[in-house]
């Protein structure tokens, strides 16, 4: 038995003009529930709320601001949601809803709620179904992409496979619509993408266009976890979920990391910066020591303690992201200062690091 992510786009479960397909959704339930019927547990990250949220709103097409967008996913998760919940209980199957914020997984408490749930989830037999919780996010604490999104609930749940299901059959060297342009069977490694041209965006409904698969697969494969991508299609959906070679296979390229510093280096949108003098940077870089007051020659932005935030070299080079245990406003005092001379200075309270060696991600 496996464990499966897989995430459906909102090009495959949508018509031309943008609105909901039920059919397709249909089709995405049928495919899963065969996979469970084969004895793999599977998690589904779908799109589609926006969508979804179209027609009850009388909406012609997908709106570019972003309040429509959230109250079109707001009225459109609920539809989206009943379709799954109808299709997966004609095969006797039961969803739990999981929408996930940015914030939801880079911190620590948050990161391990998220866990949990899913855990619990399938140990009941649930089929999860994880979107964006697009109704509260704002621009700057938004995925806005829910390949990146999965990629990071594969790390999470520990999957053994993630299948990207698309409106295209497989990774092409070039835009499908190019001439001369082919599918691309296996990518083994970054030279496998060398020259392999992305830049076109995909359809009218999607949002991310390859970009944000191949980055998707790039985080997922480098921390050990196997991706295929293809086509939302009845055949090509079971023939991925069988593991069969079908449309474009990224072979794992890495170990497997702490789930959390991965949602860290890839989810979070850092609130600020520390800058470090060259002996922390030295080492932060070796990745085995915590960042003490000592070492931080400035503060720059607005950030509470559990932030994420970026570690800086004096030239501003990125080193390495952090979740601080200070808030801005606390750190100017501390600055270059020995952890005991804050101790008899200030209290216990600021004996502390400023950011854990196991709350940092090396860049
Ligand atoms: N090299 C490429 N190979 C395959 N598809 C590509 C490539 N470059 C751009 N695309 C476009 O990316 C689209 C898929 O992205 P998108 O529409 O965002 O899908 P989804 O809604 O499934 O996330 C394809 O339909 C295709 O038009
Ligand atoms: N969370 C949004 C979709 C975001 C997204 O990544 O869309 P897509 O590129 O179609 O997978 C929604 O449910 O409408």
């Amino acid at each position: 038995m496996s464990r499966i992510v897989v995430k459906v786009g909102s090009s495959s479960l949508a018509t031309p003009e943008g609105h909901l397909d039920d059919e397709r959704v249909v089709a995405v339930a049928d495919a899963l529930a065969a996979a469970r019927a084969e004895g793999h547990e599977v998690v589904l990250v779908s799109s589609g709320a926006i969508a979804a949220g179209l027609g009850p709103l009388g909406l012609a097409r997908r709106p570019g601001d972003l309040p429509t967008q959230q109250a079109a996913a707001s009225v459109g998760q609920g539809a989206l949601i009943a379709r799954y919940a109808a299709g997966f209980a004609a095969h006797g199957l039961t969803v739990g809803q999981v929408l996930l914020t940015v914030d939801d997984v880079t911190r620590r408490s948050h990161y391990r709620n998220a866990q949990h749930t899913f855990v619990k989830l399938l140990e009941l037999g649930i089929v999860p179904v994880v979107n964006e919780n697009d109704t509260v996010a704002t621009t700057e604490i938004r995925f806005g992409d829910n390949d990146r999104l999965a990629a990071l609930v594969a790390h999470l749940v520990h999957a053994d496979l993630l299948v990207l299901l698309s409106d295209v059959d497989a990774l092409h060297t070039g835009h499908p619509d190019e001439p001369g342009s082919r599918p691309i069977s296996d990518v083994r490694g970054p030279a496998d993408l060398e020259g392999v041209d992305i830049a076109r965006i995909g359809s009218a409904v999607g949002t991310g266009g390859m970009v944000t698969k191949v980055e998707a697969a790039r985080i997922a494969s480098a921390a050990g976890i196997p991706v295929v991508l293809t086509r939302a299609a009845e055949g090509t959906m079971r023939a991925a979920l069988a593991g069969e070679q079908v449309g474009t296979r990224f072979h794992p390229t890495g170990k497997r990391r702490p789930a959390r510093l991965l949602w860290l280096a890839h989810a979070s949108e850092t609130k600020g910066r520390l800058v470090l003098d060259d002996g922390a940077v030295g080492a932060v870089a070796r990745g085995t020591a915590s960042l003490l007051p000592a070492g931080i020659t400035a503060v720059e932005g607005d950030f509470v303690a559990g932030d994420p935030v970026d570690l800086v070299g004096l030239d501003g080079a990125v080193v390495a992201r952090g979740l601080v245990n200070f808030d801005s406003t606390e750190l100017p005092v501390m600055l270059g200062r020995s952890t005991r001379d804050l101790l008899a200075d200030l209290g216990p309270e600021y004996e502390r690091e400023v950011v854990h060696r196991d709350d940092l991600m090396v860049l």
